[in-house]
Parts: structure tokens; sequence; C-alpha cells
């Protein structure tokens, strides 16, 4: 890993972020001196194979894909960053640009007859106790698109058994465990304690994960993604992964945001962005 190949975003209270130009995956972010985000020690950083942990882009198609690989290829592309900004607030900022290319057109065609054209940016803000990413699509062809993406979050946890999800009790959920067949969730918090790979749909703005790095509470707050994945891979699976050390998944859990259950579909120059913002509560 080269320093061009990584952006750093920093504070003055021990916090920052990092973002490799590879899927513009954010692999780190260190909250007041803790980490809060998981990257497999066994992850490949060679910009062929996606980074295992951190917050890969999912785009323009969650799970497997006839057109191309498995959730997309804007995680294994490596965008255009700009220089370090701030906002209107003096948070340091970062913005990402990914266009079409030669290999994105070979994947993803219009009815086979034409590629398909699009402007995608991701602006990562690292603000106090929390951070921001938002993910915007825009339609630049003279023809509908249609998608689904996800940001794939991956927080490290100090034993996920401990760990509590809210926000889904009641919800319509896919569980790509027992075979993609639909269930409604009946706990108040989701509890893991085995493999979990499931889709819930129309879930609510906010999810609050309790017990993560430090012992600290996330708070998920999104918009315009609609649904929330929640994945552990559990022993076997982790065994199975080349790139994901076997003894390492009771130390993540994923809880993704996207728009996977349908295809968020866009008019010509219209304009689609889906944010996220994780924040930090001390837990005293
Ligand atoms: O191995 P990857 O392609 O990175 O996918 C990792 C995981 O991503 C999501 O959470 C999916 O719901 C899982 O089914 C998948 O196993």
């Amino acid at each position: 890993m080269t320093t061009k190949d990584v952006v750093t975003l920093e504070r003055s209270d021990n916090s920052s972020c990092k973002i490799h130009v590879f899927g513009a995956t954010l692999y780190s972010w260190i909250n007041k001196g803790e980490e809060m985000i998981f990257v497999s020690s066994k992850s490949h950083f060679d910009k062929k194979k996606a980074i295992r942990g951190g917050i890969p882009i999912v785009f323009p198609n969650f799970g497997p894909w006839d057109l191309g690989p498995q959730h997309g290829f804007a995680r294994i592309m490596s965008w255009n960053s700009t220089e370090v900004s701030k906002d209107e607030s003096s948070n340091p900022m970062a913005v990402f640009n990914l266009s079409d290319t030669e290999e994105t057109r070979k994947m993803w065609n219009f009815r086979h007859v034409s590629w398909i054209t699009f402007q995608l940016t991701y602006i990562v803000t690292l603000l106090e106790d929390s951070l921001k990413t938002d993910f915007i699509v825009k339609n630049v062809d003279d023809k509908q698109l249609g998608f689904t993406c996800l940001l794939h979050n991956y927080f490290k946890v100090p034993d996920v058994t401990k760990v509590t999800v809210s926000g889904l009790n009641g919800l319509r959920y896919k569980d790509k465990v027992r075979g993609g067949e639909m269930f409604t969730e009946n706990g108040e918090l989701v509890t893991v304690s085995e493999n979990i790979d499931r889709i819930y749909q129309d879930t609510p703005s906010e999810h609050i994960l309790k017990q993560v790095a430090g012992g600290c509470s996330i708070v998920i707050t999104k918009t315009e993604l609609p649904d929330t994945v929640v994945w552990n891979p559990w022993k076997e699976n982790a065994a199975s992964m080349s790139d994901f050390g076997d003894d390492e998944y009771p130390q993540m859990l994923c809880v993704e945001a996207g728009f996977v259950a349908k295809q968020k579909v866009l008019a010509s120059d219209e304009k689609y962005m889906g944010s996220q913002r994780l924040t930090v509560k001390q837990v005293v």
C-alpha cells in the first residue's frame, strides 16, 4: 500500500479515518483513540480483490450478479480522489469519483446494446464522535438506470455474542441462511450466536448497536437506504474464506445500510443520494 493510495482525515481529538482509493473503501475509523472498524488481518490490499473489512461500497448490484462479480464493481475499481477539504463546519472531508470505464462497460451494458453512462460520488466526512458517508449516483445516460447499492459496514466488536442491534422488531426479512425464505423478526433486539445473513426490508432510519469496540454503542442513522443487512459468517464459512482469519468471526459484525430489496431506478439526468451517519456513544 503506498501513501498515494490512501486518503487520511484527521481531527485534533485523536480521531482519524483512512480511505483506500481501491473501491473508495474506508478501512479505519479511530474515534478518540478507539478503532471502530473491523478489517481482517488476512485482507488483501493488492488492488485486485475487495478489501475484507471496512466499508466496501456495493454497486450496481448487491449479491451474485449475471453481468459481473458478486456485489458489483465499485468495490474493486480505483476511484479518483480530490484534495482533502472541509465542510461548512470545518470538519475534514474527502470526495471520491468513479465513472464508467472500458472495464465497467464490459460488465454493465443496457440490454446488451449499449453501455451505461453513470457518475458516482462518495463523500466521507469526519465529525466529532461521528462519521458521515454520502453515496451519490447520477444517471448521465439518456435511458433509465436501475441498480442496487449498499454501504457494507464491518464493525469491530470485542465479542459478537454480546452485541445487540435495535430497530428490527416486527420487520420482514429474507434469510439467506435458510434458503432465502421470508420471515418476520420477533425479537426486540437482534443478537448473534451463529451464521447470520439477513436482509431486513423497510427498516427505520436508526439502529443502535450496543457493545461494539471499547464497550461503546454506535448509532447508525440513514437516509434513502431503506434496507439493513446483518451478516456474520461464523466458524465454518470463515474457514472457507481465504481473506478472513479462521478465528476472526467473533470480533466483527456487519450491519449494512442499503437499497437492495428492490432496485432504485433513475430517469435520465436524475440523481440519487444514500447517506449514513455513524455516531459513537460512550457508555458511562
Ligand atoms: O464475500 P463478499 O462477496 O464480500 O460478501 C460478503 C457478504 O456480504 C453480504 O453481507 C451478503 O449478505 C452475504 O451473503 C455475503 O456473504
